[in-house]
């Protein structure tokens, strides 16, 4: 049977027209239960009426994702590991494709750290996921990294080699870092010809969220997976708002930010 079909499907509850708004919540295993994490049925409420396109969690936390998700998408992530660990570039599996398929994922994701001692055996996993994927039409999303020993982790050159290392073992959307700035990213973007998305990284300002999507759009990535920045906000709805108004109406920072009602000169 073409599981084409499936894979297209999943991949529309998950996007809007090819655009992307992703908020990750898969810290509680990395970080624990921060800000935004506690109460995570408010939180995903909250995005999800802001404009989210959907949520990740891991699988265990899949019940407390249904009832609040406003019909939004759903991805299941399948590998982790704690700041408190021995090493926190070591993740490790926590689920399969049929996991999240049993929890009523729309797609999955796996966290590679491309340069790190983990690296090998990351990438082999990550192939096997894809190929089992696959099987099912189940879409793939590659939150890829250069993080490792001696790795600059915003390097434009690292993170080209990064997405384009999970377009070659068979992923749909792959994530990274920023590089700091649209014209270095575009060369991040054009090294594969997967969809792009970033990572916010740890929590800015409302200004700088919003410009930092705005240089992704304008290096044309086609969204963002971004969790700290948005669900350790005071008002995680507004932000979210503010972030879908660059992603899917193409506005510019202060266009955004008034129309989310967070102050412009932030
Ligand atoms: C907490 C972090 O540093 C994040 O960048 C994570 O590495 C990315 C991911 N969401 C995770 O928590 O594993
Ligand atoms: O799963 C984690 C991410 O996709 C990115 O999280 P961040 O908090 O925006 O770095």
């Amino acid at each position: 049977m073409n599981t084409d079909i499936g894979l297209s499907a999943r991949l529309e509850r998950i996007s809007t027209d090819g655009r992307y708004l992703i908020v990750p919540m898969d810290h509680g295993i990395t970080l624990g239960p921060v800000t935004g994490l506690v109460d995570i049925e408010s939180t995903i409420d909250g995005i999800t009426r802001g404009g989210a396109d959907a949520v990740l969690t891991h699988k265990g936390t899949a019940p407390r994702v249904h009832p609040n998700k406003n019909g939004k998408g759903y991805i299941v992530h399948v590998n982790g590991s704690t700041v408190i660990g021995p090493d926190e570039n070591d993740k490790r599996l926590t689920g399969t494709v049929e996991d999240a398929l049993r929890v009523g994922a729309d797609a999955v994701s796996f966290h590679i750290n491309v340069g790190s001692n983990y690296e090998p055996d990351q990438m082999t996993q990550l192939a096997d996921l894809c190929s089992r994927a696959a099987d099912f039409g189940v879409p793939v999303l590659a939150m890829s990294y250069a993080r490792g020993p001696g790795i600059d982790e915003q390097d434009p050159e690292a993170l080209a080699h990064a997405v384009r290392l999970a377009e070659e073992v068979g992923a749909d959307v792959v994530k990274t870092a920023y590089s700091g700035d649209a014209d270095s990213f575009g060369r991040v973007v054009e090294a594969t010809r997967l969809p792009v998305v970033i990572a916010g990284g740890s929590r800015g300002t409302d200004r700088e969220t919003v410009e930092m999507v705005r240089g992704t759009m304008d290096a044309g990535a086609a969204g963002v997976s971004m969790g700290r920045s948005i669900f350790q906000h005071e008002n995680p709805e507004a932000i979210t708002r503010a972030v879908s108004a660059v992603i899917h109406d193409d506005a510019d920072a202060d266009t955004a930010l008034e129309r989310a009602g967070l102050g412009i000169e932030a």
